[in-house]
């Protein structure tokens, strides 16, 4: 039975059956044995029923599992009355009690102490300590595959942290279906959703806010701390008529007993309320969305996983989240820049610990935000009967005939507009091709060309191309508005072909590709 938590500090609440000692400093314990016979035994303040019971030798077979919550041997009955004030059961506590017994909800529980609690929650795979008194209490989603139309083919997680201190307090929440979950590790890192003290809410965005309408429906007195841009926006999300908001300003402080964390607003590096909690006694950075992934993974840190998909998946979240809102994400950096990092727990993703992954990932950022290109140019575009398709093909030949540039070739029905944007990111030129279809350019072009020109892609070049069949413009003038609005630089006039390209056009796309190649190098000679 977990007798405390571990962290409890409001004593109002203690149990008593199973851990009487704590209460009393000696107790008499009347025991049967299987064969009938009748022993008193005495047990001491702080013993458990398991330890009583090996001091006296009456039980020679308790605590196979060494207080492991396996063996349910140390099992007490309580009476119904007496059930009610013990801390809550576990997942772990309430599986093994399922597999002894069915009547678990009535009155029966583990006798269990303290210390076993603590290896427990170090063990529990749905807790992670990731510094003294600092512990991951997120949820895993293996199973989200779309975050607002972005794909997600890894899961992601909804990071959230619990400090335990004089004070304890939570850093953000998960998405809301997952919301009794995060309650449970709450309640038993806290040792009751009454001992936690403050959610810190660095971002209103659901997947990070929605599980706190929760909390406040059963602990009313905990304390919401944000900045006021973000209370006004969780107010618009849910009923925060009876929340109580703590309200903290950028740079300011909240004395936890033995540490002290800082707030920093860094506005508009996801959404206008976007903030960040940084613990100087750790040097831990609670980043919230910066440099979050969207990776599902049992383990929590970057050195647990391969560096290259969590690389990707970081690439793959700041394309489609935060390339158009690289200037306040390059303010953010600027103002984190003097604060010493030594983790950074985002609030999706893997945890870096590693000192040259979470330079790398600065690093990455940092030309993320200036979409810094690279040798690579992306041709992105739709067919309807393969004429342009054809043309897409031979560009492609045209830039390997220079070599130096990588090239990747996107069918917008083939390749997801996540993808589209990530290739996008850091390429140094785009291509955009599409058939004329009722006088435009075709559906899923436009479908990919709107992402693109809300993401703003920076610097880039680029040349248009498509097949028609009685009047040319139609699709080129439409490319041409999106290409103009991301403020393209054309190099190459378009290439246009009437039905299927013959000869004289699949020669203009080679040299347009050849042309094209050649500015990327130019471009990018140093
Ligand atoms: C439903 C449909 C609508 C079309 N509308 C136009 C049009 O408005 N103007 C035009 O010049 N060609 C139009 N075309 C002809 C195509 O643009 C032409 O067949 C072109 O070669 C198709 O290129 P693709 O092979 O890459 O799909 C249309 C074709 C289809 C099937």
């Amino acid at each position: 039975m977990l007798t405390t938590s571990l962290f409890s500090k409001k004593s109002g609440n203690l149990p008593f059956v199973g851990v009487a000692g704590r209460l009393f400093s000696s107790y008499k314990l009347n025991v049967v044995l299987r064969d009938g016979e009748k022993k008193e035994i005495k047990y001491e303040k702080g013993e458990t029923l398991y330890e009583a019971a090996s001091n006296n030798k009456v039980m020679s077979v308790l605590g196979q599992c060494g207080g492991n919550m396996s063996c349910t041997m140390c099992q007490i009955y309580t009476k119904p009355e007496d059930f009610k004030k013990l801390s809550p059961m576990q997942d772990q506590e309430k599986d093994a009690l399922g597999h002894a017994n069915k009547r678990i909800e009535e009155r029966s529980r583990l006798s269990l102490k303290e210390e076993k609690t603590i290896k427990a929650i170090e063990k529990d795979p749905r807790i992670k300590k990731i510094a003294d008194n600092i512990y991951w209490n997120g949820y895993v989603d293996f199973q989200v595959r779309d975050f607002h139309g972005y794909l997600t083919p890894n899961g992601s997680t909804y990071n959230s942290y619990f400090i335990n201190d004089k004070k304890t307090a939570v850093i953000d929440s998960v998405k809301y279906p997952f919301a009794n979950r995060w309650l449970d590790k709450i309640e038993y890192l806290a040792g009751g959703l009454e001992n936690l003290d403050y959610v810190i809410c660095n971002h209103a965005e659901p997947d990070h806010s929605s599980s706190i309408q929760y909390l406040t429906q059963k602990a009313p007195e905990v304390e919401i701390v944000c900045n006021e841009k973000c209370q006004t926006a969780l107010s618009q999300h849910f009923n925060t008529t009876n929340w109580n908001f703590k309200i903290v300003g950028h740079g300011e402080s909240l004395n936890l007993g033995n540490k002290t964390i800082q707030f920093y607003n860094t506005p508009l590096s996801h959404w206008p309320e976007s903030m960040v909690t940084y613990d100087p006694s750790e040097q831990m950075l609670f980043s919230m969305d910066i440099f979050g992934q969207h990776y599902a993974s049992s383990k929590r840190f970057d050195d647990e996983v391969k560096w290259d998909d969590i690389e990707h998946e970081a690439k793959v979240y700041y394309a489609n989240i935060l390339m158009r809102l690289s200037l306040p994400v390059q303010k953010s950096l600027k103002l984190l820049g003097g604060v010493p990092v030594k983790v950074i727990c985002p609030s999706h993703g893997q945890i870096f610990r590693n000192p040259e992954n979470i330079n790398k990932m600065i690093q990455n950022y940092v030309d993320w935000s200036n979409c810094k290109p690279i040798k690579k140019i992306v041709i992105i575009y739709d067919t309807m009967w393969q004429s342009t398709e054809k043309m897409a093909y031979h560009i492609l030949d045209g830039i390997q005939k220079v070599g130096g540039v990588k090239v990747k070739l996107m069918n917008v029905r083939r390749n997801h507009i996540t993808d589209i944007a990530t290739e996008v990111l850091d390429c140094a030129a785009m291509v955009v091709g599409s058939p004329v279809l009722n006088e435009h350019m075709m559906p899923e072009v436009a479908s990919a060309l709107t992402y693109l020109e809300g993401l703003r892609p920076k610097d880039k070049l680029a040349m248009m191309f498509g097949s028609y069949g009685w009047s040319s413009g139609g699709a080129i003038k439409d490319i041409k508005r999106y290409l103009d609005s991301i403020r393209a630089t054309i190099v190459h006039p378009e290439v246009l072909s009437q039905f299927k390209p013959d000869q004289e056009v699949i020669e203009e796309c080679h040299k347009a590709g050849e042309t094209l190649a050649r500015e990327v190098l130019k471009k990018l000679q140093n």
